[in-house]
This record gives C-alpha cells, sequence and structure tokens, in this order.
C-alpha cells in the first residue's frame, strides 16, 4: 500500500479572509506552526486548497501532467492583472506556442536596447529632478518605465498621455491582490487599456501606423497561431498589457533597491567597485528578499499522490513564492539582505523563484526575468554612480499584508544632484 496520511487542516469553511488579512505571510505562518511544507485550507467561497512550500513542492507543481493552470486563477486577478484569456491560464501545446512568442521578444540585442532606453530616459530626469526639492522615487520610476516599456515595444505614446498611462499600467499590478476601490481602479484601467492598444493594433494592420519589427507590437500584431490565424485585436491588447504591465511593475523592485541601498549603505561601495559583477548578485537578492509575487495557483490535472496526500483532479494548489525563497532549508539566514549568497551559486529552477520556476520555454515561468535583471542592474548603477542623493526622515514601512507590498512612503529623495 503506498503511503498516506492526514496532511494538517487549517479549519474554516472559508479561510480567504485570513488570507487576505496575512498576506505574504499566510501560508508560512501555518508552515511554521504545523512544522509542514504543506497543509489543507478552503479558499475562495470554501474551495479545498491545498498550500506548499520549497524545493520539492516546486518540482510538483511544475509538472505538466499533474497541474494546469485553466481555471485556476481568481476572477478579480484576471480582471486586473492577468486579463481574459491571456497566456498565464493556457495549458498544453496552445500555451507553449504563445510562449515561444513572448520568448521571441527576450534576445540579447533587445535586452541590450532596453537596458539603453532606460539609461537614457534616467539620465533626461536628472535635470528636472535637480530643481526640485523632493522628488518620489517609486512614482518617478513608474513614469520612467512606462515611457520605456512603450518605446521598446512599439507602442506610441504622446507626452501628453504619460501621466494617464503609467497611472493606468500601475493600477493593473497594484489592485491584483487588492479588494475594494483599489480593485475598482485595476478594472477600470484595464478596460481603458485594452481600448487603446486595441485601436493601435486597428492601425498597425490596417497600414497606417509603421512600427518596427521585433517589437511587442509589430510580432503581437502579426503573429498567426498554430492554424495561421491572426490573434483577435482584443487577445493582441491583452498579450501586449503582458509586455508593459509587469515592465512598469520593476519599479517595486527598484523601490526595494533603492531601500535596501539605504538600509545597508555598504552596499552602496561595493556596488560602485562592482568587482566580480557585485551588481549581479545584488539584484538577485533584492528580488529574492523583498517581497512581490505572494504565490501562485493552479489546479489538479488528474488524480495523483504526492507527501502521502491523495491531489484529487480539480484541487485548487497555492504554491508559496515568498516563502519559498525564505525557506530555511534553502537559504542560510534567510531573513538577512546579503548578495553575497549568490557568489558561485549554480542556477536552480526550482528553488528561487521570485518570477516563478521550472522551465521558461514549457512552463509557465516568467518570460520577463532576464528583462527585469537587466532593467533593475541599470537603475541600481544609475542610483550609485549617476546621481547623489539624500533620504529625508520618512515612513519607509513596508507591509507583509498589503500585495504588493511597497516602502509607505514609496522612497522620498532630495538633494539630488549629478555625479
Ligand atoms: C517586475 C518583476 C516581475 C515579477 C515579480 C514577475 C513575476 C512573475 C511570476 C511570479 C509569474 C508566474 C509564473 C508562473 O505562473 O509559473 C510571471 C509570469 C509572467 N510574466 Fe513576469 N514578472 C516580472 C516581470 C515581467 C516582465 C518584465 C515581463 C515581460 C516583459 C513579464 C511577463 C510575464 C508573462 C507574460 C508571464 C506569463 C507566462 C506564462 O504564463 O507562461 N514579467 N511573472
Amino acid at each position: 500500500m503506498p503511503y498516506r496520511e492526514q496532511i494538517p487542516i487549517d479549519r474554516g469553511i472559508d479561510n480567504t479572509a485570513k488570507l487576505l488579512l496575512e498576506g505574504y505571510t499566510y501560508i508560512t505562518n501555518r508552515r511554521k506552526r504545523y512544522g509542514r511544507d504543506i497543509f489543507e485550507t478552503r479558499l475562495l467561497g470554501g474551495q479545498k486548497a491545498i498550500c506548499i512550500a520549497g524545493e520539492e513542492a516546486v518540482k510538483v507543481f511544475y509538472d505538466k501532467e499533474k497541474f494546469i493552470r485553466n481555471g485556476a486563477a481568481p476572477k478579480r486577478v484576471r480582471q486586473t492583472l492577468f486579463g481574459e484569456n491571456a497566456i498565464q491560464t493556457m495549458d498544453g501545446d496552445t500555451h507553449q506556442y504563445r510562449k515561444e512568442l513572448f520568448m521571441s521578444l527576450m534576445t540579447k540585442e533587445r535586452l541590450a536596447d532596453i537596458s539603453e532606453l532606460v539609461f537614457r530616459h534616467l539620465e533626461k530626469k536628472i535635470n528636472s529632478w535637480q530643481g526640485q526639492n523632493q522628488v518620489v522615487f517609486y512614482y518617478e520610476i513608474v513614469r520612467v518605465l512606462t515611457s520605456v516599456a512603450c518605446e521598446w515595444a512599439g507602442v506610441p505614446l504622446r507626452h501628453t498621455e504619460l501621466r494617464k498611462r503609467a497611472n493606468q499600467l500601475e493600477a493593473l499590478f497594484d489592485s491584483g491582490g487588492a479588494i475594494g476601490p483599489r480593485h475598482w481602479k485595476g478594472r477600470i484601467a484595464r478596460n481603458s487599456t485594452e481600448i487603446w492598444l486595441k485601436k493601435i493594433v486597428q492601425q498597425v494592420r490596417a497600414g497606417n501606423l509603421d512600427v518596427a519589427p521585433k517589437t511587442a507590437l509589430y510580432e503581437m500584431s502579426w503573429y498567426q497561431d498554430p492554424n495561421g490565424e491572426l490573434l483577435h485585436e482584443q487577445i493582441v491588447a491583452v498579450e501586449l498589457l503582458n509586455i508593459l504591465r509587469p515592465i512598469v511593475a520593476i519599479a517595486v523592485y527598484a523601490t526595494f533597491g533603492a531601500l535596501a541601498l539605504y538600509e545597508h549603505p555598504l552596499e552602496k561601495e561595493r556596488l560602485q567597485t562592482n568587482q566580480d559583477h557585485y551588481i549581479e548578485r545584488f539584484v538577485q537578492e533584492v528580488r529574492r528578499y523583498y517581497p512581490f509575487f505572494p504565490f501562485l495557483t493552479a489546479r489538479v490535472r488528474a488524480d495523483f499522490l504526492w507527501k502521502g496526500h491523495d491531489f484529487k483532479k480539480g484541487n485548487l494548489v497555492l504554491l508559496d513564492i515568498y516563502g519559498t525563497n525564505h525557506h530555511p532549508e534553502i537559504w542560510n539566514q534567510p531573513n538577512r539582505f546579503d548578495p553575497d549568497r549568490f557568489l558561485g551559486r549554480e542556477d536552480n529552477f526550482y528553488d528561487f523563484i521570485p518570477q516563478g520556476g521550472g522551465d521558461y520555454y514549457r512552463g509557465h515561468r516568467c518570460p520577463g526575468e532576464w528583462l527585469t535583471i537587466e532593467v533593475m542592474k541599470v537603475c541600481m548603477d544609475f542610483l550609485v554612480n549617476h546621481v547623489e542623493y539624500t533620504v529625508p526622515k520618512q515612513d519607509l514601512y513596508y507591509s507583509k499584508i498589503r500585495i504588493p507590498s511597497l516602502p509607505s512612503s514609496r522612497f522620498v529623495m532630495s538633494n539630488i544632484k549629478q555625479r
């Protein structure tokens, strides 16, 4: 007889309120309490859900024979963060085909293009920052990355439109874990950005807008599905937002990076000399240490037994991203900020998962991970080598409940000067 056991249960008819109240720590708190990396709960209207964490859990979660994504993401997340019928909700060959489209945009040349764009747009900002008493870094970088994302993706953006689109793109990722007004702001932003991009795709297809090959706008507008048909313009809009929105979301990591520089002044010196590519380790540690994506959801494809538990077809499963990136069996002193932990560390697709795990091409791992690292490197280099600033007294506390988390003050800087 195969081994079976009753895994711990977080009692209650629906624990969604507890999940919202505890945010990033809901799964970790219970894992600590039960001394296990697996437990059962009830979420999203009382559905049975299994929460898992750690390297073995990541391996099983990314086994395509065992899990599907369709029907796993809550409706409120599709209405804001993902959009309907986006790549995140696809499975099997159709997913793989669509994923190739995303990966084809991430060539070395195109990554170099975005790094160059980020630097150029940041440099342009210095003059206006120098004339201000103080600037709020997060909002500034959201706007910079909105300009960069549109330019890189081939999407035309008038200067007068910048603030509006930046607010909307920010609302899309800021609302993913929200209820109430923040959620509604995200829904309104989704409707309006999809309409905006649909019109642009229509212009491209009608030959009224010139767009360069290899940009997301061009490649997505002319991409043919496995049946040789163009994607519906609505889907192109949704997938273009899957490029623009997360590029702007790098603002969250950049702001945490600025916080790390402030909290660990010695890091700044090490980044200035950048021996042995220190900047790479610093960026990796920012992505590991600070909270961003809390967990992922999938549904069981077909019954299987794992760790003594019967996973039944249709069960909801949550993979603890934040908890795995702080798992004591993977990370020595996980709650210490220490970029050197990445020194000589071998790549492992299953233990360091700020942007998902497994294979980029065959699974759902984030296709924008290399791009994120490159953009972060430029932002961090800019902060340490191209500007000087002071950090006035402010509330830098970041919550482990609000999703996504951010320093309360959004990181205020004063006395900015070019270096
Ligand atoms: C801001 C930093 C980012 C974070 C924290 C992040 C995080 C993630 C995570 C956790 C996933 C889910 C992986 C899974 O379901 O297994 C994901 C998927 C995805 N990300 Fe990112 N991401 C970031 C940046 C980007 C960028 C810059 C892009 C594109 C330019 C991007 C595009 C996508 C897409 C299209 C997917 C869906 C992939 C699929 O379902 O196959 N992300 N990301």
